[in-house]
């Protein structure tokens, strides 16, 4: 994680956790997105070792995993992601393990958690998901078929007090959680599903 050497204290980081099996331009769009609509300077893609909630069978190996989202933020050209395997290095496989433990390495960057508005509706299944939703604010991206149940979702619910406007956006960042917005704009179809399908992989 060579850029993370440019870290200078006061700048704000979004989180995109995820599988990656594989990376594809779902994530750089919700990554473009985010760093804009939320005045990030940084967006890291933390590539799970394995998502405690999905099966291992058919999740190719972090390794590949990483070396293909490089690849695809390369080809991109848009600065201001990394792609890091930094929950191996931690040993964390929990999102409230990680999100802890970067805050204690990194006590003056801001925390942003990004999500797509599938993994909003599954939050109640995380480990220690309300303690999480009170270290880190949140902010949640459209999904086709997803937007508005992850809106009434319990998750959403719980936070309803503490949501801001899309108009505040930017301030995300900078409020102490638990702090979530959803964000607006276009959507985009692309699912790592339905590129192994593509593959014959499954
Ligand atoms: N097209 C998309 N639109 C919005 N968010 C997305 C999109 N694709 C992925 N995400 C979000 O990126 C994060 C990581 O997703 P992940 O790596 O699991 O990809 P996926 O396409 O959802 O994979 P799978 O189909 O295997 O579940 C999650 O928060 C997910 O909601
Ligand atoms: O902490 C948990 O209990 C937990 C349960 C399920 C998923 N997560 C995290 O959610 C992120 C998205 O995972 P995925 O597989 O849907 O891309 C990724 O960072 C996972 O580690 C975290």
């Amino acid at each position: 994680m060579k850029r993370n050497e440019a870290l200078a204290p006061g700048m704000t980081v979004g989180l995109l956790g995820g599988s990656f099996n594989p990376a594809h331009e779902g994530h750089l769009h919700l990554t473009r997105m985010c760093l804009r609509a939320l005045a990030l300077d940084r967006i890291w893609w933390l590539v799970s070792p394995q998502n405690p909630l999905k099966s291992a069978s058919g999740m190719a190996p972090q390794a590949a995993r990483v070396k293909a989202a490089e690849e695809l933020v390369a080809k991109s050209g848009e600065p201001g992601i990394v792609v890091t395997d930094i929950e191996t290095r931690l040993r964390t496989r929990f999102t409230i393990d990680t999100v802890r433990a970067l805050k204690a390495r990194h006590h003056d960057i801001r925390f942003v958690w990004l999500m797509g508005a599938d993994n909003l509706l599954q939050l109640p299944r995380w480990a220690k998901w309300r303690e999480l939703t009170r270290e880190v604010p949140i902010a949640v991206y459209p999904r086709p078929d997803f937007t508005l149940k992850a809106r009434l979702s319990p998750a959403a619910t719980m936070l309803k007090s503490a949501t801001l406007d899309q108009s505040d956006a930017a301030l995300l960042a900078h409020v102490a959680p638990p702090a979530l917005v959803f964000l607006e704009g276009p959507e985009h179809p692309a699912s790592a599903t339905s590129i192994r399908a593509a593959r014959g992989e499954s």
